[in-house]
């Protein structure tokens, strides 16, 4: 196993809403957007580490970050054994040149009033890299090298198509010979036909120039086509790292599973799958859920001991408990189907009744064992009578999995879930 050219090691970054002048004068508490969580992973000499994950889970927020392009809330970040958030003067000259990042969208990262030749040579100049005449020669062969021609210096932007603008983005973040390059979704603004073609280059200039790269991509295709290794993201945390083959053979988490599956398939026997695919929204990271941040959406969630109902059952009450803890049951609606224009003050036992079963029937599709069921109705009396408080159902529906969120295990394929073995 190679040395790790980045070694990541709990990192944090957060962006802080609510917290302007304005806000502080009105009272309003800065809220926290926890975009990046307590990350652990290396990333090893010479090898293609994919980061997967549905929009909005972190992917871009950490490879700014272990970039230096976004200032962390905390966490380490060493590159070639550096403390990179600790360089300073030439060290961190140095880790500029050495670290370097391919953007998603070619049509707004070029400059479209500078020549491409320009703007790849723009690096050269800041860094103040050999003569003038040496650096338009590097520039040239940079052309060549990522597909285009040397004869193409002084042309712009807008005379490229977008695969070809993606070359020249590349040409410049390879101008100063970086040893790891961050590809934030390469080939997401292009073309599928043309796709395929960044890739291949991509791999081509790994093995020409040794390069090590952190691929972010929400496309498994693109995974599967060019990464070594796989982190699975989900709410700013890492649920699963890989082999790519391993992983999408046996993937060890519920939400990498999830995500595979909603990968539309070619074949007939492939597409006869009884698995649920992904459904529901990704939670805001600015109030994630308690324990597996996946909890919320998992086909797997652990039922307490004891208690005896097919998961189906247990994910409709699960949404219910979401529902009674974050007080957003709609009460009126509920009073409504049960026959009450709007909500009595002191409703008796006869229309709390009402309540209960227009409750049940709006939201336990399922029929729940009596034992069970009881524990239901007695929370939607309770809300009829206004007792949130008590309408938790936390005591008897409680799951491991919102009570501790569970550690990235193993060495080989690490995942993180209570589920062990899956
Ligand atoms: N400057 C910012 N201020 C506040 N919140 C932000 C900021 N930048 C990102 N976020 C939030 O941080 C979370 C992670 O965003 P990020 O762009 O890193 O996710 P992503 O996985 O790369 O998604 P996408 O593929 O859509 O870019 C999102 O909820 C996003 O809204």
């Amino acid at each position: 196993m190679s040395d790790p050219v980045l070694s990541v090691e709990g990192l944090q970054k957060y962006f802080w809403e609510q917290n302007s002048l304005v806000d502080r004068l009105l009272g309003n508490d800065p809220v926290a957007v926890r975009a990046v969580d307590g990350l652990t992973f290396d990333v090893r000499r010479g090898e293609t580490l994919g980061l997967v994950g549905e929009s909005g889970c972190g992917k871009s927020t950490t490879g700014e970050t272990v970039l230096g392009l976004q200032e962390p809330t905390g966490g380490r970040v060493e590159f070639e054994g550096r403390d990179v958030y600790d360089l300073s003067g030439e060290a961190l000259d140095e880790f500029h040149r050495e670290a370097q990042i391919v953007f998603q969208d070619p049509f707004s990262s070029l400059d479209p009033r500078k020549t491409i030749g320009k703007s790849v040579q723009q690096p050269l100049d800041v860094h103040d890299v050999g003569t003038k005449a040496e650096r338009e020669d590097r520039v040239r062969d940079l052309l060549d090298r990522v597909g285009l021609s040397g004869s193409q210096y002084d042309r712009y932007p807008h005379e490229f198509s977008g695969g070809q603008r993606q070359r020249v983005a590349i040409a410049r973040a390879l101008a100063l010979e970086p040893e790891f390059v961050v590809l934030d979704e390469p080939t997401s603004a292009l073309d599928v036909s043309v796709q395929a073609q960044i890739l291949n280059l991509l791999s081509d200039l790994q093995d020409e120039l040794d390069l090590t790269y952190l691929l972010i991509s929400h496309d498994l295709s693109v995974i599967r086509h060019i990464c070594d290794r796989v982190a699975v993201m989900y709410l700013g945390e890492i649920v699963e790292i890989g082999d790519t083959a391993e992983l999408f053979e046996s993937p060890g988490h519920p939400y990498t599973e999830a995500l595979l599956e909603s990968v539309p398939r070619a074949s007939l026997a492939e597409q006869d799958r009884t698995i649920d695919v992904l459904t529901g929204d990704v939670p805001s990271p600015r109030d994630p859920p308690s324990g597996c941040r996946f909890r919320t959406r998992c086909p797997e969630v652990i039922p307490p001991e004891g208690l005896d109902i097919d998961q189906k059952a247990y994910r409709e009450v699960m949404n219910l408990r979401g529902l009674l803890e974050n007080r957003s049951l709609s009460v009126t609606k509920l009073w409504e189907r049960a026959g009450y224009d709007s909500p009595p003050e002191e409703p008796d036992d006869a229309a709390v009744d009402a309540f209960v079963d227009a409750a049940i029937e709006r939201h336990l599709e399922r029929s729940l064992p009596r034992e069970y069921r009881v524990h239901v109705e007695d929370a939607f009396a309770a809300v009829a009578r206004g007792n949130w408080e008590t309408a938790t159902l936390r005591d008897d529906f409680e799951s491991v999995c919102e009570r501790t969120n569970p550690d990235l295990d193993g060495t080989d394929h690490p995942v993180a879930c209570h589920l062990p073995d899956r």
